[in-house]
Formats: C-alpha cells, sequence, structure tokens
C-alpha cells in the first residue's frame, strides 16, 4: 500500500487522535444497520426503525455514522490498495483512464477546486457505470474491475436500503425514492451516481536525511527558509530569498485535500482510514469540527437535491479535508471512498410535503415545523431543475482548469 498510517484501525495514530471530534464528543448520530445492509430483502422492522433514526439524524445534523452495514472492511482495503496500484503505473498509463467527456474516469492531483479557488490535491478514480465497457484498468491490474465492482454492488444495495428507510423517516411510499434512483451505475445517459476511489499523496516526504522535501505531488518548494538564510550572503540575495519564501507559503495556503463544498445529489455515503481530517459544518453551526474516526463505520451526508426535495428540513453537509498540522503527519497519505447516490437523470427535483405530526418518528423537532408548509414550497424554489442539469450545472463549478 502507499504510504498511509495504516488503511484501516491500528497503527499510528491519526492526526485526531488527541483532538476534540464530533464522534469523541458524542455529537454524531451512530446507527446500527442489524448487518442488514447489502440484504437483497432487508428486515422490514430494521428499515422502519433506520427511517426514523435516519430523518432524525439527518434533519438535525446533516450527517449520521452507520455501522454493521455487511461491508466487510478487508473488501475496503483491498479497495484502498487497487487505488495504490494504479497511482504507481506510470503517468502514461495512468493517463490512458483520464475522465473524458463525462465524470467516469481519472481526475489527476490539482484538477478538482471544490471551493472555487483551492486545487484538492488528490488522485480520484470515478467509477459511473459497472457496465462491462466502462473503461477500467483492468489490463494493467488484474482483477480491479471485479473487486471494484464488488464492491461498489454492495454500496449500491446498502443504498437501497437506505432510500427505502428514508422514504419510511419522511413517511412516503417506502418505494417513493427507490423507484426514482432506478439506474443508479448503469451509466451517465441515465443516472449521475459515482463510485470514487480516492488517494491523497503525502504533502511532505521525508527523505531519510533529516531534511524534509515535498512529495509526491511536485511542489516545488523544499526547504525552511529560516534554516537557509546566512547572514554573511548579500542582502539582495536574502531579500530574494525571502519572497521566495513568502511566495511559497501563500501557495500552500492555496492548497487543501478538498476544499470545502456540499455533495450534489441525493446522500453521500463515505469511507475513510485513519488518517482524519474530515471536517463539517453542522447545520446552524458556523465553526468547522472534525469529525473522528471510527473503525469500520461508513459516514452518511445529505447532498443538495435531498435538500431541495425536502425544502430545507434535511440540510445538505458542507465538509471539506483539511491538511494535518503536524509535520510529521504531513509524511503520510490518506484514503477514502465516496459513493454519491444521485437520483435519475429526468427526474424532476420538486419539494414534497413533509409530515406534518410525529406520529412515526416522535421526533421533537417535527413538532416545530411550519403550518403553512405548501406555501413556503412555492415561494422558496422557484426553477425546478431535473437531477442532471442540477448535477451538471455544479460539475461546471468544480472542475475548472
Ligand atoms: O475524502 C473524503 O473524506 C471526502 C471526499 C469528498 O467529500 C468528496 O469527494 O466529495
Ligand atoms: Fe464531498
Amino acid at each position: 500500500m502507499l504510504k498511509s498510517g495504516n488503511g484501516g484501525g491500528a497503527g499510528k495514530p491519526g492526526s485526531e487522535e488527541k483532538m476534540d471530534t464530533l464522534l469523541s464528543t458524542s455529537q454524531i448520530p451512530i446507527i446500527d444497520l442489524a448487518h442488514c445492509g447489502t440484504e437483497e430483502c432487508p428486515i422490514r422492522s430494521v428499515v422502519n426503525r433506520v427511517g426514523g433514526q435516519l430523518f432524525r439524524a439527518l434533519s438535525e445534523k446533516g450527517v449520521a455514522l452507520l455501522v454493521n452495514h455487511g461491508i466487510p472492511e478487508e473488501k475496503i482495503k483491498m479497495a484502498y490498495s487497487h487505488l495504490d496500484d494504479f497511482c504507481k503505473l506510470p503517468d502514461d498509463t495512468k493517463e490512458m483512464y483520464l475522465r473524458k467527456t463525462g465524470n467516469h474516469g481519472y481526475i489527476k492531483p490539482g484538477q478538482e477546486r471544490f471551493d472555487g479557488v483551492s486545487k484538492d490535491i488528490r488522485h480520484t478514480f470515478n467509477i459511473c457505470t459497472l457496465k462491462p465497457e466502462a473503461p477500467l484498468p483492468e489490463e494493467p491490474l488484474p482483477g480491479f474491475r471485479e473487486h471494484i465492482s464488488d464492491l461498489a454492488t454492495d454500496f449500491q444495495r446498502l443504498s437501497s436500503l437506505l432510500l427505502q428507510a428514508l422514504a419510511i423517516g419522511l413517511e412516503q411510499p417506502t418505494k417513493y425514492f427507490l423507484e426514482k434512483h432506478s439506474h443508479i451505475l448503469d451509466g451517465e445517459s441515465e443516472n449521475q451516481s459515482t463510485f470514487r476511489l480516492l488517494y491523497y499523496p503525502p504533502l511532505i516526504e521525508d527523505d531519510g536525511k533529516n531534511e524534509l522535501q515535498r512529495g509526491t505531488c511536485k511542489y516545488s518548494q523544499q526547504r525552511c527558509a529560516k534554516d537557509e538564510i546566512d547572514l554573511s550572503i548579500p542582502e539582495d540575495y536574502r531579500k530574494k530569498r525571502a519572497e521566495e519564501e513568502e511566495e511559497r507559503r501563500e501557495d500552500d495556503e492555496k492548497r487543501t485535500r478538498c476544499g470545502a463544498h456540499c455533495d450534489y445529489g441525493t446522500f453521500t455515503l463515505l469511507v475513510q482510514d485513519s488518517e482524519g481530517g474530515l471536517e463539517v459544518k453542522l447545520p446552524g453551526v458556523d465553526k468547522w469540527k472534525r469529525v473522528g474516526h471510527l473503525p469500520g463505520a461508513i459516514l452518511i451526508n445529505a447532498g443538495e437535491l435531498l435538500s431541495t426535495w425536502t425544502n430545507d428540513k434535511i440540510t445538505a453537509l458542507l465538509h471539506r479535508v483539511v491538511i494535518p498540522e503536524e509535520e510529521a503527519l504531513k509524511t503520510r497519505g490518506r484514503h477514502s471512498i465516496a459513493f454519491f447516490v444521485h437520483p435519475d437523470n429526468c427526474i424532476d427535483i420538486e419539494p414534497f410535503e413533509l409530515p406534518t405530526s410525529s406520529s412515526s418518528n416522535s421526533l421533537d423537532s417535527m413538532d416545530k415545523k411550519p403550518k403553512n408548509r405548501k406555501k413556503s414550497f412555492k415561494t422558496a424554489k422557484t426553477k425546478i431543475y431535473n437531477a442532471y442539469q442540477h448535477v451538471q450545472r455544479r460539475f461546471k463549478e468544480t472542475y475548472a482548469s
């Protein structure tokens, strides 16, 4: 595996080991899926319970951690290791799999700007279809297609359960969302859902001579200027070096592992290794908070389309991945996998009427809803987009070059 803490649970401590996180302060809901996540016919009583918990979690926090979901940790680690193998391929081989007109394919570090400003420093492999003709690096990496497709199918099944649970939580017919997401991973002409493998390379490489050098991301500058400035050298030379150093520092500030953004679709499922760095802004809170790492858990966060559908009762979660502050942690890479669940392209995203009583969920917050909801729908959103139009608008903003 490429350099990282451990890709899972044990091993070197991550950057959050000694920090207060949402997890360590019990501020993130944890939902137990009773090992039903990948069942084709999950137990009805589990789906009902999860529905209430999920609605509550997403409306109050925009995020939850799913445990006992049924996707084995070994499969996830194996996917990290397939991505590592891909990243180690020569550049010209990797470039054969570059993302072209759609969203499927490889994206090199520095090509995305989620916050519209900073370049995201990561290798991304987007998989938008599991059809056999989808370009995947099977030839240089035998087993890649089979393993990644199997894992993506597990995530797809888990999403089906969650879509049913969410419909129940929102007092809609059980199949309400499922029917609107019937072409997940059938290709971008039908649906924009994407299974994304991510590797954030080390930011600094320890060259073994006690000198820290910038690593795999090909940044040019190397050393701390303070260590190098020799006072016997001419003033104008020192000035030039100081300016260069300042420039480098500014450049550093423009970099991020992943800039602040909300995901565009219905919801996202995210697994991450123990390196840390994921931060969120909870609804109504203006401060970034670290999430923390719960080994084996899958994070679910609400996306923009779910927010529109529910007239902002469920808020899309603002999140980002920050660069660790400790130098030693910068010498390690970070792995994650995100599954972006989107409705089928042709689905119009119009707010629907939410339950007005606390009948099925007994949620305190639901009692506080405004009575005249229909009226607020009319005023809140004027233009109705379908799922495809919404996502295309957002992609244009993200893939700035
Ligand atoms: O890598 C992560 O933990 C988050 C990635 C993410 O938010 C995204 O790709 O949309
Ligand atoms: Fe995201």
